[in-house]
């Protein structure tokens, strides 16, 4: 069983798995209030864009509940303004945003009933922890959606075996509440006897793959590999491939979707070689509120997080003082570049060169994300 990412209770509080030393140590560490919330996720201590969102609205519960225990007043203002603050730590997974606007509903909604502050607390705390059981129902049905669309693309290659499918970066329990987005997919397959092999970038300058997929991968007995993310293209030319599923940081309009910097030249790689290519996400990762993938803000990370290795929270420079350095941490695969987009309510269906998103968001799902 992977190490789980968080540990939430009322009485408990909120304890989260320091991301920054693993493989090499497992440390819990606690967040007691936002600012902690915020602190974790900007240091990327806690990553993952569906798990940092749900470690940022957590975080203010704790905090919201020992308001409500000191029968603080003004709850609807402080929560509008602690909210706003937390939506600051980084600006690409739009999860973060939904989150925080499906949150801000709950509490718009106490305040239109009537309920008072300490009601007001309690509903946002209340809201923020039913999101955990959603985050892991969520990824179970993105585990089932992936595998039979990876099934039966390989069907209708004349393939019948296990599969062989490429990853990047971590899109498992440590990126989630558990099971995992892409990774849950790979779980799904091993689970089904249809896994022969998870190929999974170490996916620079982070090492997300490399220091959390594979230890998942270890950990819960898959069958995994692990490359340098320039390894890939010879990978598909000599070993041969029947997918490529990532995750996904933000989804807009029309399909294009921003992820881990590295996933776009997989999609180009996988399109040369003719590998289905899939990116698997629940639905608070749309944003159809963006039509282009040239509107989403795409974060710079520092210099020094390309610039050295980190083992176990300690930095070693590796390249050389005084260079320029570029380090987005994400970048854009065109939708016109993807084969199918795997959600918790199935696949978006794939118009010619793009996806109708906003088509596919159910109603009542469309309000659950604010949009
Ligand atoms: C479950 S999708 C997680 C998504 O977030 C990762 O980015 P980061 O590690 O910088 O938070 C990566 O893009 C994954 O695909």
């Amino acid at each position: 069983m992977v190490l789980e990412s968080l540990h939430f209770s009322r009485d408990g509080g909120l304890e989260v798995l320091d991301q920054l030393q693993v493989p090499q140590k497992k440390t819990y560490i606690r967040v007691k209030d936002s600012q902690d919330a915020w602190t974790v996720v900007r240091n990327m201590q806690v990553r993952g864009a569906p798990l940092l969102a749900m470690v940022s609205a957590l975080g203010l519960a704790v905090e919201a509940l020992e308001r409500a225990k000191a029968k603080r007043e003004g709850a609807a203002e402080w929560l509008r303004e602690r909210m706003s603050f937390l939506k600051t730590s980084r600006p690409t997974a739009v999860n973060l945003f939904n989150t925080m606007d499906a949150l801000g509903k709950v509490v718009e909604d106490a305040v239109a009933s009537g309920r008072n502050d300490q009601q007001i607390y309690h509903a946002y705390a209340d809201a923020a922890e039913q999101m955990l059981e959603e985050d892991v129902k969520a990824n179970k049905a993105i585990g089932d959606a992936g595998a039979d669309a990876i099934l039966a693309a390989m069907k209708a290659a004349g393939r019948d075996g296990a599969a062989r499918v490429m990853t990047i970066c971590n899109t498992g329990a440590l990126a989630t509440a558990g099971w995992g987005t892409a990774l849950g997919v790979l779980r799904t397959l091993h689970a089904r006897g249809k896994l022969e092999r998870a190929y999974c970038l170490e996916t620079r300058p982070y090492n997300q793959g490399a220091r959390l997929t594979a230890f998942e991968l270890v950990e819960d007995g898959l069958p995994g590999t692990l490359i340098c993310d320039s390894m890939a293209a010879a990978l598909m030319q000599r070993c041969g491939l029947d997918a490529c599923i990532v995750g996904a940081d933000r989804v807009v309009a029309n399909g294009d979707s921003a992820n881990k910097i590295g996933t776009y030249s997989l999609a180009v790689l996988s399109r040369h070689h003719g590998v289905p290519f899939y990116v698997a996400a629940p639905l608070t990762t749309l944003d159809v509120n963006l039509k282009h993938g040239s509107e989403i803000p795409i974060e710079e990370r520092p210099d020094e997080e390309l610039c050295s290795l980190k083992v176990e929270g300690v930095s070693h420079r590796v390249a050389a003082p005084g260079i320029g350095v570029w380090n987005p941490a994400f970048d854009v695969t065109p939708a016109s570049l993807i084969s199918g987009i795997v959600t918790d309510c199935g696949l978006i269906p794939k118009r010619s060169q793009d996806f109708d998103v906003a088509a596919f968001v159910p109603e009542k799902k469309r309000k659950v994300n604010g949009q």
